[in-house]
């Protein structure tokens, strides 16, 4: 028998030798054996870590998430199919080669630039990024190097705006704006999944531009996995830009930086460690620049491995603190339960990682866009391009001091919750003003304060460590509100092609089915009651993306339509008379004479 085993392990592998952009769903229970999960991008896999985090507890909730976070640090591994991970030889040597461009540019500021790109997430991080080193500039007295791309604008910065990071041709004319008149750029463009049309663009750009730009990939999937399905409106996919890419890394004409962190503890949620991957990664790169740019010295792998060491240091600190983390977790879980909100307000740049998480939470968790907010308290004048784009843009647009004083606290009740983040050095009576003014509204006030004192965690670590508590607490408090089935958000929006694909592999693998009939299921829903025809069928993914992001719930709706063989008329009745989406979807995958699909295939037997 086992030369069958292996028989069919290399039938199924051959099967894959034709593998383009679709993913074809293995046969039943032959998931994990076929080397199905090894095909997948690393980026998009479920991670066994939280197989089960819908039925988790907040104490659970946030260990399981700290396991995965902890994978960002882990060394490379022969016996895991040896990525390279952050720690790899090869990783430290091109964050070198890398270092020594960025210095020359350092000390030519007229004519060079240094530009960080990406969409959403990724876009959030190269404007962090971007203040903070041009901060670090003024303080010495020099001019700004840095300018950041945003796919949307900088109104991506406070609300999400998902389609945008496909439109290829945006990328090119927002990157052409702020190159006007440079004579040397360094271009790095952030995409975690190696996957945004956005960044592809503009890569292939400067590849086409080597004259004036050096292009720096930043992402976590091996060029392999790069995506490779046709991007709209261009001539190459991501991944023929990612080999384009490598090929001129050996001249150092370009550069990849993509160590493996493994999969998100929500899958493909890449704002989780893809995030924090992104700022561990670019701050030691650019930290380590800016430190020998004076000295004639070379940088060391012994000093990038000490930057490196004071993040994994920051990884312990934080979840020293996991009982209270598990507080917030349940707290901000009961706000939302109870339909109420949860504010995190945050000081100087710990506001602006406050509105990242809040702003993630509409696309991640399908969350309304006053469920979860941030606030930057403290002057945030100089920091955004065109601030025009955010300041009376109405409520969603809110984010300063001035906004939650005047449209958050006259309607705060005791059910919200309200999360105070902050360092003990300086901001102390701005923050105890602000607490008295909430806490006549509402005994929900938790304060996370960063001890200057004991555990010190430099600038950078102290804002990770905000992003780790901040991403837990609204990624907890969302599956202790019934929105993720085992570490899936299967009521995603679709609302650009990457959540399309998203959809269709969600529903492969609770279903079983073939890759094809799930797409038809998918079809069908986002045009009823419109009759599918072959026209629709051959439309641009653009056209299903415009009429999908305007419908609620259409993957668990296709879920039941495909577990059920009903129309999406039952499916809909279902879902609006079930207690919840993941009842409606339990039920559903449990129903009598069903063959189980991928996810229900429990190895240990345990729901026999
Ligand atoms: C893990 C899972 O099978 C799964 C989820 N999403 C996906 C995908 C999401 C998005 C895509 S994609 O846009 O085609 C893409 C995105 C990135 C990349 N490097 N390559 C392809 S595939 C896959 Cl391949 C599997 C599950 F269970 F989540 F459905
Ligand atoms: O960095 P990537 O892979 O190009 O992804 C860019 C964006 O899709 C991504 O940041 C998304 O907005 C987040 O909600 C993911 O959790």
């Amino acid at each position: 028998p086992g030369h069958r085993h292996h028989q069919l392990w290399a039938w199924t592998m051959r099967g894959m030798k034709k593998y383009r952009h679709v993913i074809e769903t293995p046969n039943p229970g032959k998931w994990e054996l076929a080397g199905y999960e090894a095909n997948l991008p690393i980026s998009e896999k479920s991670n066994p870590i939280t197989r089960e985090l819908d039925k988790a507890d907040p104490v659970q909730i946030v260990q399981l998430l700290k396991e995965c976070d902890a994978e960002i640090f882990q060394e490379e591994d022969e016996a895991l199919l040896n990525y390279k991970r952050l720690y790899s030889e090869s990783v430290l040597k091109t964050m070198i080669d890398i270092i020594s461009k960025v210095q020359e540019v350092l000390k030519d500021p007229d004519n060079t630039l240094i530009v960080l790109s990406g969409g959403g997430t990724s876009g959030r991080l190269a404007f962090l990024i971007t203040v903070s080193f041009n901060k670090l500039l003024k303080g010495l007295g020099q001019l700004p190097c840095y300018t950041y791309i945003i796919a949307g604008g900088d109104r991506s910065l406070v609300v999400s705006q998902e389609g945008l990071e496909d439109c290829a041709l945006l990328g090119i004319e927002e990157l052409r704006k702020v190159c006007e008149g440079k004579k040397k750029v360094v271009f790095i463009g952030i995409s975690c999944g190696l996957s945004a049309p956005f960044v592809a663009a503009q890569l292939d750009f400067c590849l086409n531009n080597l004259d004036i730009f050096l292009p720096v990939l930043v992402g976590f999937n091996p060029v392999s996995m790069a995506r490779n399905d046709r991007i709209e409106g261009w001539h190459s996919t991501f991944r023929q830009v990612a080999e384009r890419m490598q090929k001129l890394q050996e001249s150092h004409k370009a550069f990849i930086l993509n160590p493996a962190v493994g999969p998100e503890g929500i899958s493909g949620s890449s704002r989780m460690k893809g995030g924090s991957a992104t700022k561990i990664l670019l701050e030691t790169l650019l930290l380590a620049a800016h430190k020998t740019v004076s000295k004639e010295t070379d940088i060391s792998e012994k000093c990038l491995l000490e930057i490196l060491r004071t993040y994994e240091r920051a990884h312990k600190v934080t979840y020293t603190q996991s009982k209270k983390i598990a507080a917030l977790v349940k707290q901000a879980g009961t706000s939302l339960q109870k339909k109420a909100c949860v504010y995190m307000v945050g000081w100087h740049t710990l506001g602006i990682i406050a509105i990242m998480d809040g702003a993630e939470c509409i696309p991640t968790f399908g969350a309304d866009y006053h469920d979860v907010r941030g606030f930057l308290i403290g002057d945030h004048s100089e920091m955004f391009n065109k601030e025009a784009d955010l300041i009376a843009q109405g409520s969603q647009f809110a984010f300063s001091q001035e906004d939650f004083v005047k449209m958050v606290l006259p309607s705060l009740t005791a059910l919200d919750t309200v999360l105070f983040l902050f360092t003990l050095d300086g901001e102390l009576t701005e923050v105890e003003k602000l607490v008295v003014q909430v806490k006549e509204k509402t005994s929900n006030v938790q304060a996370l304060s960063h001890a200057t004192v004991g555990q010190y965690l430099p600038k950078f670590q102290r804002e990770l460590s905000t992003k780790w508590i901040l991403n837990t607490v609204s990624t907890g408090a969302h599956v202790l509100k019934g929105k993720i089935l085992h570490n899936h958000m299967v009521d995603l929006r679709v609302s650009n092609s990457k959540l399309f694909w998203r959809a269709v592999s969600i529903l492969q693998r609770f279903t079983g089915h073939s890759q094809a009939r799930c797409q038809e299921g998918l079809l069908k829903t986002i045009y009823d009651p419109e009759v599918l025809s072959d026209e629709i069928r051959s439309a641009e993914l653009s056209k299903h993306i415009a009429i999908a992001a305007e419908k609620n719930q259409v993957v668990p709706t296709t879920l039941l339509c495909l577990l059920r063989n009903c129309s999406v008329q039952e499916a809909q009745v279902r879902l609006d008379t079930s207690p919840s989406i993941r009842a409606a979807i339990e039920a559903s995958l449990n129903a009598p004479g069903r063959k189980r699909g991928a996810d229900e295939s429990d190895p240990t037997g345990r729901n026999m």
